[in-house]
């Protein structure tokens, strides 16, 4: 595991805003570190950069204990935490030429990190200019110029619009899928990162509430079958007179639970045998955001 932690505790006054949290974060993985607001996510991240102080539980990076080892650990970390450390008033380019000469990097990787956050036509913009997307484009790139290991992000697409949100997945997709890094990405919103997440975990009120891969939180959603008629409302009548649940009606759609394909067929020829005419029948995955509601509600 890249991040391990063990009981994670952590309390501001009288408030414990991180409760024994155990994350296991896979090498490769992009784990998506999700909460409604307040629900502790920034604190965990602090406490991951040693930016606070753990008071009870542990944190292993790399499979070094934090404290303990903690220059050789945050040397190969990269973050972004709320806004970026940008200087307005210079270029995208002149940023990262600052913070390479600061860290002794080859200028050549200043050039490779533009190209790689898709920065290049803009180096030479004031980043004060940049739209929200570049900032946090530009943020990133500064967090991997000195070629970390492991990214960690706090709400990097926090306020972008769809196509900013596109360009961050797809640039994290890059990055461990080509050059094999592991990204921790916080976010308040599952749909953002559902497409790139391959692990996820969810906490609230600094309690874990699940985590595992996208395909567990997946399963977790019970399918059901859309169905489409000439006559929804009295088909669903007529369903529910022959024994089959009907969980929802509106004036398009009535929906049943999906059980088996043989009896989404079955259905599908009852309706069509009494007089029903069938537009679609389709089986779908409950929204994850729905579900994501579901467990940060039930707390
Ligand atoms: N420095 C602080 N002193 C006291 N309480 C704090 C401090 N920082 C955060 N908190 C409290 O800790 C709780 C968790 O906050 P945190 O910022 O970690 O949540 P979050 O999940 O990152 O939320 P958001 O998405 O809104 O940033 C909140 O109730 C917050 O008010």
């Amino acid at each position: 595991m890249v991040i391990n932690t063990n009981n994670l505790t952590f309390t501001f006054g009288d408030q414990t805003v991180v409760k024994s949290l155990s994350l296991q974060v896979p090498e490769g993985s992009i784990y998506g570190f999700l909460g409604p607001n307040g629900a502790g996510k920034t604190t965990t991240i602090k406490l991951l950069l040693n930016l606070l102080k753990t008071q009870e539980g542990s944190i292993h990076v790399f499979d070094l204990e934090l404290e303990s080892n903690r220059i050789k650990i945050l040397s190969q970390i990269g973050s972004l935490i709320e806004q970026p450390a940008i200087y307005l008033h210079l270029s995208g380019k002149e940023n990262l030429l600052n913070r390479a000469l600061l860290l002794q990097i080859p200028e050549k990787r200043v050039d490779e990190m533009l190209a790689l956050v898709h920065l290049q036509d803009a180096a030479h913009k004031k980043a004060g200019q940049y739209s929200l997307g570049m900032k946090q484009r530009l943020g990133i790139a500064l967090a991997l110029l000195s070629d970390p290991k492991l990214l960690i992000l706090d709400e990097p697409t926090n306020g972008l619009d769809p196509n900013g949100i596109i360009e961050i997945r797809e640039l994290l997709m890059k990055l461990t899928g080509e050059y094999k890094k592991t990204v921790f990405i916080s976010s308040h919103l599952l749909a953002e990162i559902q497409r790139m997440a391959t692990h996820v975990g969810i906490i609230n009120h600094g309690e874990l509430m699940f985590q595992g891969s996208i395909h567990e939180l997946e399963a977790l959603s019970k399918p059901s079958v859309q169905i489409e008629t000439d006559r929804t409302v009295d088909a669903a009548n007529f369903l529910k007179k022959n024994n089959i649940d009907v969980a929802e009606v509106n004036d398009h759609y009535l929906y049943v639970p999906y059980t088996s394909k043989e009896n989404m067929g079955g259905i599908n020829t009852l309706l069509n045998q009494n007089g029903y005419t069938v537009y679609s029948i389709n089986k779908q995955q409950q929204d994850l955001e729905k579900l994501f509601l579901a467990i940060t509600q039930n707390a």
